[in-house]
């Protein structure tokens, strides 16, 4: 049974709202405590940013926030909506139309070209091939993959391979992105391109949920979650974010630097 979405906390109803959620794992060892009642809600527009110590529980929190998880117990609304009824098929289709995820090893399909990586999730969701094909150019495009169309994954460089994963996250305009240390397998070159492109997509209204250890990466955001040991320790808007200050990333995005 759908539970009733709580009273919002300000500027109408959150994007995602998350309430009392808990998970442990069970491997092979003691069960891990991985997120131990975690309370959250995120506007329309923000981008969040949760950092902390390996092992806190961030990204079981970033499953769990975008259904690839379930908690043990607790809420999640999407929009609104609760999904604690929500089925595996449910959350997929929900995934597809509302959330976009990149992960830090990309998770790029191998066998596929960049082309049809970027389609395929168009093509999942209803859009006709021209449709699928018209939102794959405008994105390569404006991540700066011209040309690297009929390339497979494996002959990308890192950094370049997550620009693909950023355009397939985005390829149907997803009202939230979540990204899971989006950064952790990049250089520094790469590192500072997956921050301009965040905040990039940020200033254009892009919701954004981001698990990180990258303090620069961190920085992009407007709001920092620290999470430790299963929760949240601290909760802080920054009023040094450059999406803020409007000093940040603006104009062309220059990629090739
Ligand atoms: N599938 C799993 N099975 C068993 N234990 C798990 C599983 N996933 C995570 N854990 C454990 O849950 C705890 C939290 O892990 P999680 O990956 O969420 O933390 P994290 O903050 O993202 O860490 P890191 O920054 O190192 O990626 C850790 O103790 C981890 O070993």
């Amino acid at each position: 049974m759908s539970r009733t979405a709580p009273s919002p906390r300000a500027e109408g109803t959150p994007l995602l709202r998350a309430e009392g959620l808990v998970k442990t794992h069970y491997g092979e060892g003691a069960p891990a405590h991985a997120v131990r009642g975690v309370d959250l809600a995120v506007r329309q527009g923000e981008f969040v940013a949760v950092t902390g110590p390996s092992g806190a529980g961030k990204s079981t929190l970033l499953h769990l926030l975008g259904g690839l998880q379930r908690p043990d117990s607790g809420s999640i609304w999407l929009d609104g909506a609760c999904t604690d009824a929500y089925s595996e098929a449910r959350w997929a289709v929900e995934r597809r139309r509302r959330i976009g995820i990149v992960f830090q090893f990309f998770n790029l399909v191998s066998n596929l070209s960049v082309a049809d990586n970027v389609e395929l999730p168009a093509l999942l969701a209803g859009l006709s091939p021209r449709q699928a094909r018209a939102e794959r150019e405008r994105l390569l495009a404006e991540l700066g993959l011209e040309g690297k169309e009929r390339s497979m994954p494996g002959e990308l460089s890192g950094g370049e391979q997550q620009r693909v994963a950023l355009a397939r996250a985005l390829v149907n305009h997803p009202p939230l992105l979540l990204a899971d240390e989006p950064a952790g397998s990049l250089d520094s070159k790469g590192t500072r391109e997956v921050t301009r492109l965040l905040s990039r997509f940020h200033q254009r209204g892009q919701t954004i949920v981001l698990v990180t250890h990258d303090a620069r990466l961190a920085s992009a955001a407007d709001r920092v979650i620290s999470f430790f040991d299963g929760r949240v320790a601290d909760d802080a808007e920054l009023d040094t974010a450059p999406a803020r200050r409007g000093t940040g990333i603006s104009g062309v995005l220059e990629l090739r630097d």
